[in-house]
């Protein structure tokens, strides 16, 4: 890849020769293909934004003239054409470069969230500090036909086009879809701009009417009217657009880096909030990718380049028995009703869709939306699954509490990808819905930890009639299923120690970690019995009477630990008086960079060595502290 790596940055890429880019092109393609094969990661949306990418590096000035790329996970190029293609070696592994745009990478990513929708928002909101300074520089956003349903971006939109003076372009890269097709009526809105006759028509236009233009006469008035008419067309108001005053330009291929790069170069001269509309083929170019019907591999894992074969980990994913069972839940019971945003395959509800097509509603990536209607639904009569990633549910904490909860409303939420996912870096790790969820009224939390108890957590949930029901569980492979010794209420007995030494409350996907933390500790003669609460919240009676009955109670989760089970747990004992110390292990209140699971879980003390560590100290410290409290009360005795 001669070409793309002699490219030190944009002004290298300025300075090619146009008849160089499409073999530019042609590289950073194969240096996709080559490097998220080893690695895992967003290939079809980076595939399909290789043109666009680098027509938007010759037209803008970053990083002066931010790109703001909506969620971020389309950034390879942008990263490539920013001087960071060796890094690639070492896309979303430990230490190495983030699969999203990165403050600490490059002075080019000035924004690295990857929650959809949010590009227009820091847009507009640089485009008016820049304005305040009396700095005309504009601002690109460049968001996708997907993040382009959230409302954010609507609301987004709202500001941006009535300042007709701050130069804000929004590129929408519209591949038409989400992960599957794009649905809803902004995505048809989009498809019916796409069959117009397009940016690269008018351009034609222009160019024609150019060449014919005599110096005088009739002629000379029917070509400058031609002009103007192309012109016209490639700079107007249109469709849905047209009622917010924004400016039109398209719809543009987005793989003809030419057309493209005119249509930007016209948009960034226009000074103010303009619209240029990108028509792109996910996986363009890589046919495996292209021709995918479920996502386009919109997220792959290992793959083999030259088949496409994926190099699959083994294993049931948890995913796969939420979808099961749910189907399962479908067929007896006729107003269960699924809810996703804009992600029914990752989020499992794909089978569900195909018994039951009615009964299942794609809001886009609309997570607030698709609370505050699963409101709706279930005052109408059903009972609503909302399945979502753990990370996203944060977006509709309000719904959830004020639209949901307060209403009283029974609404189950499944918790996809909950705890630490790893390789997608802070933005993605579910690690704040039990802090969230805990200030919630009313609303039960199940942790399951393995299949049998995620089906039973997902019956238990869509009987509950009173209000909202959540269960959360991690990404990835289910574990050997945990019979339990005994159960008493919610809780499950999973190990009894001999004695009343300490109670190991071991939270979902923690059980298999803490049962070897357990054996562990019982080598060096300390006795531990471990339950699983199932149900965290409301904490049972059940766990309360348990817990007092031990000289120390730890709790492990894999979730922040502000307001966590342990607090919550904690609190419990409290309110009831009972007297016990909690000591909770779960993760600290960080972002945590990208690496696996397993590095981020054991930077943080969460294996069962640290596990099994701390509870021995632990519980020395009481045994000390109560040898001598012992010995207090014998010398004032003797004394
Ligand atoms: C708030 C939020 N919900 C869900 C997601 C998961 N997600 C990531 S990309 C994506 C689809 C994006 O589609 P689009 O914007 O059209 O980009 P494309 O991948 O097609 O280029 C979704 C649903 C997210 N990142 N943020
Ligand atoms: C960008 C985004 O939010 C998703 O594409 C996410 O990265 C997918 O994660 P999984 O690979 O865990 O499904
Ligand atoms: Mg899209």
């Amino acid at each position: 890849m001669p070409l793309l790596r002699s490219l030190r940055g944009p002004e290298d890429l300025r300075a090619l020769p146009p008849e160089q880019l499409p073999v530019l092109a042609a590289e950073i393609r194969d240096a996709l293909v080559t490097s998220v094969a080893k690695t895992g990661g967003h290939l079809g949306p980076n595939l399909g934004c290789v043109e666009l990418t680098i027509a938007l590096h010759r037209v803008f000035d970053s990083p002066r003239e931010p790109i703001v790329f909506d969620t971020g996970h389309q950034s390879y190029v942008h990263k490539m054409l920013t001087g960071r293609v060796e890094d690639f070696q070492r896309l979303r592994q430990r230490g190495g470069l983030s699969g999203y745009p990165s403050r600490a990478e490059s002075e080019h990513d000035w924004v690295e969230n990857s929650h959809a929708s949010t590009s227009l928002s820091y847009a507009d909101g640089l485009a008016k500090a820049f304005a305040i300074r009396g700095d005309s520089r504009p601002v690109v956003a460049v968001i996708g036909d997907g993040a382009l349903t959230g409302g954010m971006a609507w609301e987004a939109l709202n500001n941006i086009a009535a300042a007709q003076d701050r130069p804000v372009v929004i590129v929408v890269n519209d591949n038409g879809r989400s992960y599957s097709p794009t649905i809803g009526g902004v995505a048809d809105a989009l498809a019916t701009l796409r069959l117009r006759p397009g940016y690269e028509n008018a351009l034609l236009q222009v160019r024609q009417a150019l060449h014919r233009a005599p110096v005088v006469g009739t002629a000379l008035y029917d070509a400058l009217h031609a002009i103007k008419k192309g012109l016209k067309d490639v700079l107007s108001p249109q469709g849905m657009f047209e009622d917010l005053g924004m400016k039109y330009v398209g719809p543009v291929d987005g793989h003809d880096i030419e057309v493209m790069e005119s249509a930007l170069r016209r948009a960034r001269s226009f000074g103010g909030p303009v619209i240029v509309h990108a028509v792109t083929t996910k996986g363009f170019g890589y046919a495996p990718a292209e021709t995918d019907q479920i996502d386009a591999w919109h997220a792959t894992g290992i793959f083999d380049p030259d088949s496409g074969a994926s190099v699959r980990k083994t294993g049931r994913p948890w995913t796969d028995a939420f979808s099961d069972e749910l189907v399962r839940v479908g067929t007896e019971r006729p107003d269960v009703v699924a809810i996703t945003a804009a992600m029914l395959h990752p989020t499992g509800l794909a089978a569900f869709a195909e018994r039951f097509p009615e009964r299942v509603f794609d809001v886009g990536i609309a997570e607030q939306h698709a609370l505050t209607s699963a409101a709706g639904l279930a005052m109408a009569g059903m009972h609503p699954v909302v399945a979502v990633y753990s990370t996203f549910l944060n977006r509709a904490f309000d719904q959830l509490l004020m639209d949901v909860a307060l209403h009283r409303q029974p609404v189950t939420v499944v918790l996809d990808r909950a705890g630490v996912t790893g390789e997608d870096g802070a933005s993605h790790n579910g690690m704040w819905d039990m802090s969230i969820l805990s200030v919630v009224p009313g609303v039960h939390l199940a942790a399951p930890r393995d299949e049998a108890t995620l089906r039973e957590a997902l019956r238990e949930a869509v009987a509950i009639s009173d209000g909202p029901s959540v269960i959360r569980f991690p990404k990835g492979v289910l574990p050997p299923d945990v019979p339990a010794l005994e159960r008493r209420g919610p809780v499950d007995v999973l190990r009894r120690g001999g004695t009343d030494d300490v109670l190991l409350v071991a939270v979902g996907s923690m059980v298999p970690l803490c049962l070897a933390a357990a054996e562990r500790a019982a080598d060096q003669g300390i006795d531990v019995t471990v339950v699983d609460p199932r149900w965290v919240l409301p904490v049972s009676e059940e766990l309360v009477a348990l817990a007092g009955d031990f000289r120390l109670v730890v709790t492990v989760e894999d979730g922040g630990r502000a307001g966590g089970v342990g607090t919550t747990l904690s609190q419990a004992l409290q309110d009831r008086d009972v007297d016990v110390p909690v000591r909770a292990l779960g993760l600290p209140q960080q972002f945590f960079d990208h690496g696996s699971r397993g590095q981020v879980l054991a930077d943080v003390g969460l294996t069962e060595q640290d596990v099994a560590r701390r509870i021995a100290e632990w519980s020395a410290k009481l045994g000390e502290r109560s040898d001598t409290a012992v010995a207090e009360r014998v010398d004032g005795a003797q004394q």
